[in-house]
Order: structure tokens, then C-alpha cells, then sequence
């Protein structure tokens, strides 16, 4: 898949555009999220989702209780199975969303023109002239002239469920619109959006507590995805409650950034978080249309520096009620891997959409084919430069072990890990082939019982680019001898032989450590 590495910034020959790209064991070395809900939670559509290339699964609780969540959870892990595909869980929160209240779920008709009244008394019914909401000091953070946004849950900018609305006044606790466009609101949830302002809820609510102590904990959530961070405190309180909670300190912490608070304070949350969601739904919102793509570039570049996982969300609408996506939805996809994402997240595409397993299908394809011309020695160079001389022993190994794959044509870079750090910085260095992250458990102990470490470890490199894990035997125990190196080497070898990503006489690059000593070595396979 890497020979015939083209460069957009060299002449391309355009016939080569239209040649069938060659099939490879994976769909892609950007990887996906899928969000479960009604329309992905059977064990069948979600076997597809699986074998289209989904290796994250996002339970969103804005939506649903955990009971839901639970028994669509109980599927995923009977289609893992069947399908011996790994998939990550995140458990996506609420946080600080305002939600309109409509107990009686009725259809409600809004028309240009009218007014309308939004009010946080939830005494009162949902009509079209009164909405009642979640949230008790909007009318503190509005005045007469400003925008909100109310709209379908996961709602998409192109459907008629979805107003704004222009504030008039502000009347108490209550405020006042006009309804700028006509729609109805039908659907079990709808959320609000004020732009730019800020809305004095907690980042981490009563009710996201309650499900990660319980739904949480019993499945040992992979990655909290943070929904409305606005602070690096939002970050540092949700990893006090994850290590207090049970046993989550493992789980990775992904900052939603939704909102212009949250990009304003970008920089210090990618410090504490484990990774980035760019969740242009809301953010879009909050954003002029005009800026939305230099958030998106320079985010994603922080992140690729940083090292760290990013996320973007938003990417084919469209395909929510159609089988293509549209020609600006295609191409954006391919610019946001080649901007550097990492993952790319489907939300009501995946979950209310007529056609999930295609969607994760099609943008696979598209994220395979941007991958092919991803400039990488032009990042490589950048990153390098990033980070800086003198570089730590790690980072050193890890470029170094990329440069020799690329230089040797390697198939694949072997890399062992037992934290998962040592293959998350080779990943950095975005290699052009795939690396099998091969975790090696580590036996520990609370003080009341032995495990062993490494499941965590494995799960969570399924959100970033390029790595695919393999979990070793924990017979084999994580001393650095060299008879146990060799035997999880061939372990590893058989494992990628066995799917495809090495074949006879290929090279490859094995980064481990022999005793005390980090070595990059290539070795040429036989038959
Ligand atoms: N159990 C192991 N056996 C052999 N080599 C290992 C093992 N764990 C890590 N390594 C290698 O040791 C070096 C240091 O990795 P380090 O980042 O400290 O480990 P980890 O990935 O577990 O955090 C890397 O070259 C890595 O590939
Ligand atoms: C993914 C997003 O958020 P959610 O789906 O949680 O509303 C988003 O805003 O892009
Ligand atoms: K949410
Ligand atoms: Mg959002």
C-alpha cells in the first residue's frame, strides 16, 4: 500500500487518480468512532460497523439510560466475538448542554416570525410558544439581539427540524425570541445553543457522575470523552473522580472542545487531556463558518505535536439520510487526515442514519486514499524539529525507527509496549505502514488481588493513527531477556502473517528493549 507513495505536492499523472487502489488487511490507518444508538445497536449492524473498520464505539448519555446503553454494549461484545474485531468504549457525557424539555415527546410547529418563549420552568408543557429548558440562568447570560440555535439532537444544519431564533427580550427568567425559520421539532431530544457565551453548568453533572460510577465502572470504560470542556480544571476534576470512582484510573480522559471557551483555552487542556475530540457540531455553531477551518488546522497540529490523539467529528452529515456523501463532505474527510487527524467520529450518521455500516465504509475509503499522498516527510521534518535537540532516549528510538521503515521499505514496525507510551510515539511520527503494537502485560496488584495490566493498554491505541494492537500471553512475563523477546517476536510475525499485513521476505522493524538497551533493529522475513 505504501510503494506507490504519491505526493500531491509532484505532478500526478490524473489516469493514475482513476487506478484501483490495492485492498489491504485494514480499511484504514485512521481510525473511526461510531456512536450506537437505535440505528446501530442490533449484534448484526453492529458486526458490519466492526468489520467496516469502526474500532471505537461512542455511547453517548445525552441520550438513552444506561439500561439502553447497556444491552447495546452487550451487543457490541457478542459481535466482537463473532467478528474477532477489537473495539474500544467511550462513554460520551452530557455535561453542561442545554436541553429543551418535552415530556410529552409531541411534535411542536415553530413559525417564521412567531415568538416564542423559552423558560426553565419544567412545570410547563412544550408548545410553540413556550419551551421549557435544563437551564436556569439563561436569561442572565442573554440580551435582546442575540442567536440561539435549537435543534435536533445530533442534528445535522441541513434538515427542517432545527431554528434559530433572535432574542427580543429578557423577561425574568425567561427569554423572549423571534423564530427565524420555520420547522417543527420532532424527536426525542433537542439541544439548545447560545453563541458564545457561558453557561454556568458543571463540565462533569450529577447525572455524568452517576453513569460513570455505575455503567461506567462495571465496563471499564476505555476513554471518557469530556463533552463542553472549557478548562484544564474540567480535565483535572474528571481524572480525580475517574481515579476515585473505582477502577478507572486507566481510562483516558478525550476533551470535547464545543465551544469558543473551550478553544480559548486550547492550549492548556491539551496539556492535562489524553486526547482531543474537535466536536465541530456545537463548535461550528459558536464559530464564524469562515474560522471553522483554522481551528480545525491549528488544532490538529497542536495535537500531532503533542502527540496526542485527535478526534474531529462532523464529517458526512449527509449520508444521516443518504447512501453518498456530498462532494464538500468527501473531500473534507481526506482533509482531515491529511490536517492530521487521527480518528474521525460519526454521531447521527451512525446512530439515527438509514446507513451506518456504509457510512464507516465510504470514509474509511476516503481516509485510505488521503493517507497515500499524506506528505510524510515534510511532517516528519516538522516534528522533529518540534520536539528539538536533545531528544529523550524514546523519542530518539522512535523517529529513528520510523526513518529506518520508510528507508527499508519496512511493511510493518513491530513495537513492544507495556504502558502503551513507546507505540504512541512511534505513532507520532505518523509512519506510512501500520504498527503492531504488541502490549506485553505486566502483572500488578492493588493490595488485594493480582492481574495483569495491558487490556487497557491495547484497546486505547485503537483511536490512534496507524497503531493496531496485539495483546502477548501473559505466560510470557514482561522481562527483557531475549529468549522471551524472540518468542513474542515470532508470536507477533505469525500474528501478521496470519492477517495479511507481512508476507515472506519482508522487512521489518522491531523496536524493543533487550536487557536495559532500547533497539531499533530490522529483520528480512523467509519464507
Ligand atoms: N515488555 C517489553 N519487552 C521488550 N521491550 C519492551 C517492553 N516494554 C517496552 N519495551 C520497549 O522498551 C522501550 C522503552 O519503552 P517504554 O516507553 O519505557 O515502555 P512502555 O511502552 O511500556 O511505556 C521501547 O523500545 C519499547 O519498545
Ligand atoms: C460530537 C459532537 O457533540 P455531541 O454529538 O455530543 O453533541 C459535536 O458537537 O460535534
Ligand atoms: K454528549
Ligand atoms: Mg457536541
Amino acid at each position: 500500500m505504501h510503494s506507490n507513495h504519491l505526493l500531491l505536492e509532484e505532478p500526478i499523472r490524473m489516469a493514475s487518480i482513476l487506478e484501483p487502489s490495492k485492498s489491504s488487511f485494514f480499511p484504514a490507518m485512521t481510525k473511526i468512532v461510531g456512536t450506537l444508538g437505535p440505528r446501530s445497536r442490533s449484534v448484526e449492524i453492529i458486526s458490519g460497523c466492526l468489520n467496516a473498520g469502526m474500532s471505537v464505539a461512542r455511547f453517548d448519555f445525552s441520550w438513552g439510560d444506561s439500561a439502553y446503553h447497556q444491552e447495546t454494549l452487550d451487543n457490541l461484545r457478542v459481535a466482537i466475538k463473532s467478528t474477532k474485531k477489537l473495539c474500544a468504549v467511550m462513554l460520551d457525557t452530557v455535561g453542561a448542554e442545554m436541553q429543551v424539555v418535552n415530556k410529552t415527546e409531541k411534535a411542536i410547529s415553530l413559525q417564521q416570525d412567531d415568538n416564542v418563549i423559552l423558560t426553565p420552568d419544567k412545570g410547563q408543557e412544550a408548545s410553540s410558544q413556550v419551551l421549557p429548558i435544563n437551564f436556569d440562568g439563561l436569561a442572565k447570560a442573554m440580551k435582546k439581539g442575540d442567536t440561539i440555535f435549537v435543534g435536533q439532537y445530533l442534528f445535522t444544519g441541513s434538515e427542517t427540524t432545527s431554528v434559530w431564533l433572535e432574542v427580543d427580550k429578557v423577561d425574568g427568567d425567561d427569554v423572549h425570541c423571534t423564530i427565524k425559520n420555520s420547522a417543527t421539532l420532532a424527536g426525542a431530544l433537542f439541544t439548545l445553543h447560545a453563541s458564545q457565551i457561558h453557561i454556568d453548568l458543571p463540565t462533569l453533572t450529577e447525572t455524568d457522575k452517576a453513569n460513570i460510577s455505575t455503567w461506567g465502572v462495571a465496563n471499564k470504560i476505555d476513554f471518557l470523552s469530556l463533552s463542553y470542556t472549557r478548562h484544564a480544571q474540567d480535565v483535572r476534576e474528571a481524572r480525580e473522580y475517574l481515579s476515585k470512582v473505582g477502577d478507572l484510573s486507566q481510562t483516558q480522559i478525550f476533551a470535547k472542545i464545543e465551544n469558543v471557551e473551550g478553544l480559548t483555552h486550547f492550549d492548556e487542556i491539551l496539556q492535562e487531556a489524553d486526547g482531543i475530540i474537535l466536536s465541530r457540531g456545537n463548535l461550528g455553531i459558536d464559530l464564524p463558518p469562515e474560522k471553522v477551518f483554522l481551528f480545525q488546522k491549528a488544532a490538529l497540529y497542536k495535537c500531532n505535536m503533542a502527540g496526542k490523539p485527535a478526534v474531529l467529528t462532523r464529517v458526512v452529515d449527509s449520508m444521516t439520510d443518504n447512501l453518498r456523501p456530498t462532494r464538500a463532505e468527501a473531500t473534507d474527510v481526506a482533509n482531515a487526515v491529511l490536517d492530521g487527524s487521527d480518528a474521525i467520529l460519526l454521531g447521527a450518521e451512525t446512530l439515527r442514519g438509514l446507513y451506518p455500516v456504509e457510512t464507516i465504509s465510504i470514509v474509511g475509503k476516503i481516509c485510505a486514499e488521503a493517507e497515500k499522498v499524506f506528505n510524510q516527510d515534510l511532517y516528519f521534518k516538522k516534528t522533529v524539529k518540534y520536539v528539538g535537540e536533545p531528544m529523550t532516549h524514546m523519542e530518539s528510538i522512535a523517529s529513528s525507527a520510523v526513518r529506518a521503515a520508510i528507508k527499508v521499505k519496512a511493511s510493518v514496525i513491530i513495537c513492544f509496549t507495556s504502558s502503551g507510551r513507546a507505540a504512541r510515539l512511534i505513532a507520532k511520527y505518523r509512519p506510512t505502514m501500520p504498527v503492531l503494537s504488541v502490549v506485553i502485560p505486566r502483572l500488578k496488584t492493588n493490595q488485594l488481588r493480582w492481574s495483569f495490566s495491558g487490556a487497557f493498554e491495547a484497546r486505547q491505541s485503537l483511536i490512534v493513527r496507524g497503531l493496531f494492537p496485539m495483546l502477548a500471553d501473559p505466560r510470557h512475563p514482561a522481562e527483557t531477556t531475549s529468549s522471551t523477546n524472540e518468542s513474542v517476536l515470532k508470536v507477533a510475525l505469525d500474528h501478521g502473517k496470519a492477517s495479511g499485513v507481512v508476507k515472506s521476505h519482508d522487512r521489518v522493524v522491531v523496536c524493543q528493549k533487550v536487557a536495559d538497551t532500547s533497539v531499533v533493529k530490522i529483520i528480512e522475513l523467509e519464507d
